[in-house]
């Protein structure tokens, strides 16, 4: 488990983190979201003990990290923003550098490196110097290294960056892979990475945090939760049938495509509705589908309009 407790980080009389306080559950995956300098990176360096807090504190595993660094770091995975240091080593030296630095020896140690080398699929590029990596490959360096002891607990500083689109794919099945028994935090920009792992999220700006909610409880803050979007072959005869349902609050047509999207009265349910009155007016339908809602806009909503209030779900 992870908890902080008014987690706060003052640089001079600017405050890049300001008095955070969360937990997180074994098998849970928390996703930390929040515009450039939010203050993502300072909370995750502060919890991985690797930045001291100016005030409040934060326990990993029931360790503080602070008073117990040692023990917090033994079962804590960290991976930085960023490339691995030690780019003059080979990816093969690093491993093994950080093996020694965990203390494996034996089977274990063959394992865990096996392990970690083939899952992030390092094979190819084993004696290579760091340096002279791609960067989605030094991100796969910093992953395994991260990963090496199988630890309980793992914050990973947007894991994703600098990865195509496959290599982000198997990235998140990896995290997927290892959530079931660890407490996991990562941090991203990207919301559908939020979709595809996060069990939970947070959404932070100015140190603060905005909303701490599931991806499904935050498409729900959507003006699109419960819309229905369609396009048809006939705009105007859509639109006629539509007009027919009572329920719709209001339509918007996006005029690049055609699509439209109807949005229901509150607690109204509009998709069955839509799809009769389409049916009954013969409409040449291509697509209609029911929105869960859309995180880019809530996103968007929740940190443009930070007041430095919290607005906790
Ligand atoms: N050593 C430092 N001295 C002064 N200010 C700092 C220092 N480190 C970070 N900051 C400031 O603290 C704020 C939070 O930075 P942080 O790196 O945590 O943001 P972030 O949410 O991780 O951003 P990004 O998404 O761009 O990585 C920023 O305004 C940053 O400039």
């Amino acid at each position: 488990m992870i908890e902080t407790r008014q987690l706060t980080k003052r640089y001079g009389d600017f405050t890049a983190v300001d008095a955070i306080s969360f937990k997180v559950e074994p098998g849970q995956v928390l996703g930390f979201l929040g515009p450039n300098g939010a203050g993502k990176s300072t909370t995750m360096k502060m919890v991985a003990g690797f930045l001291a807090p100016t005030s409040g504190g934060a326990t990993v595993a029931g360790f503080d990290v602070e008073q117990q660094p040692l023990e917090a770091k033994r079962v804590l995975g960290y991976l930085p923003e960023g490339a691995p240091s030690y780019g003059e080593m080979t990816v093969r030296e690093f491993i093994d550098f950080i093996a020694d630095v965990r203390g494996l020896t034996g089977e274990r140690r063959f394992q865990r490196i096996d392990d970690a080398i083939g899952r992030l699929h390092l094979e190819r590029v084993l004696e290579q110097p760091i340096d002279t990596l791609s960067k989605g490959f030094r991100r796969r360096v910093g992953l395994a290294g991260s990963i090496l002891h199988d630890p309980k607990v793992l914050i990973l500083d947007e894991p994703t960056d600098g990865l195509d689109p496959n290599q982000k794919q198997e990235v998140r099945t990896l995290i997927n892979s290892m959530a079931r028994d660890k407490t996991i935090i990562i941090s991203t920009h990207l919301l559908e990475e939020v979709h595809a792992v996060c069990t939970r999220a947070i959404i932070i700006a100015g140190g603060r945090v905005l909303a701490d909610a599931t991806p499904s409880e935050l498409e729900a803050r959507s003006r699109y939760h419960q819309a229905v979007s369609l396009t048809a072959g006939n705009l105007q005869e859509a639109k006629d049938a539509l007009a027919k349902v009572a329920d719709i609050a209001a339509i918007e047509v996006d005029p690049q495509d055609n699509r439209i999207t109807a949005f229901p009265k509150p607690g109204r349910s509009i998709f069955v509705a839509i799809s009769d009155a389409l049916k009954a007016q013969n409409v040449a339908v291509r697509e209609l589908a029911l929105e869960a809602g859309r995180l880019d806009e809530v996103f968007r909503t929740i940190t443009q309009g930070a007041t430095g209030k919290e607005a906790r779900t």
